[in-house]
């Protein structure tokens, strides 16, 4: 029997969950960078992981035209062909000028930064911001909150629950 490769999160190791409430937070504090940077005509959410914060910069910068990037690259955690499922409308482009100048696409985070590279090579003007970035995809992005290292996996709310804790004396990590 073949052993399995271990995935990203396994590889990972250190996990970083993410409460609602931090996530709110830390998306107003992007809204806050991204306020000095704009005007922007519209934002591009890069689904899934975009659209959460996408709704709450849009929500404080007062944009009302909102887009969406579809990729599907992550199979749960481990990563595979980039596929481009969406782009942006024609409209969205003309608002952009064919290159995204006053464009912002958002995402929830860059990792490696495969998922930037290939929204980067469709609107190369664009303002790319994310809340959360990894080194290797730090380079990638215009503008983020908080860094955290390569080897952490980040758990977002609405992939996680509420449940039992074991007490650090029986063994909790
Ligand atoms: O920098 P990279 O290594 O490319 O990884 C970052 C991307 O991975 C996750 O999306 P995922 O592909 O899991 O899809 P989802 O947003 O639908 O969950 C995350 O939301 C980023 O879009
Ligand atoms: N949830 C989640 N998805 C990812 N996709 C790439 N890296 C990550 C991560 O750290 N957390
Ligand atoms: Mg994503």
């Amino acid at each position: 029997m073949t052993q399995s490769e271990p995935s990203e999160q396994q590889r990972a190791g250190r996990p970083f969950p993410v409460s609602w409430d931090q996530f709110h937070r830390d998306c107003r504090a992007l809204s806050w960078r991204l306020n000095e940077l704009g005007p922007f005509h519209a934002v591009i959410a890069i689904t899934r992981g975009g659209l959460v914060p996408a709704a709450i910069v849009a929500r404080e910068l007062g944009l009302r035209v909102i887009d969406t990037v579809c990729i599907a690259s992550y199979e749960h955690d481990k990563q595979g062909e980039l596929q481009v499922l969406k782009g942006v409308s024609d409209q969205t482009a003309k608002l952009g000028g064919g290159t995204g100048k006053g464009l912002l696409i958002i995402d929830d985070l860059v990792d490696t930064g495969k998922t930037g590279r290939m929204v980067r090579s469709l609107l190369p003007e664009a303002h790319f911001a994310a809340v959360y970035a990894k080194p290797k995809g730090r380079p990638l992005v215009d503008t983020f909150i908080t860094e955290v290292s390569q080897d952490t996996w980040i758990f977002f709310p609405w992939d996680t629950g509420l449940s039992f804790q074991p007490p650090l004396k029986d063994g909790a990590a």
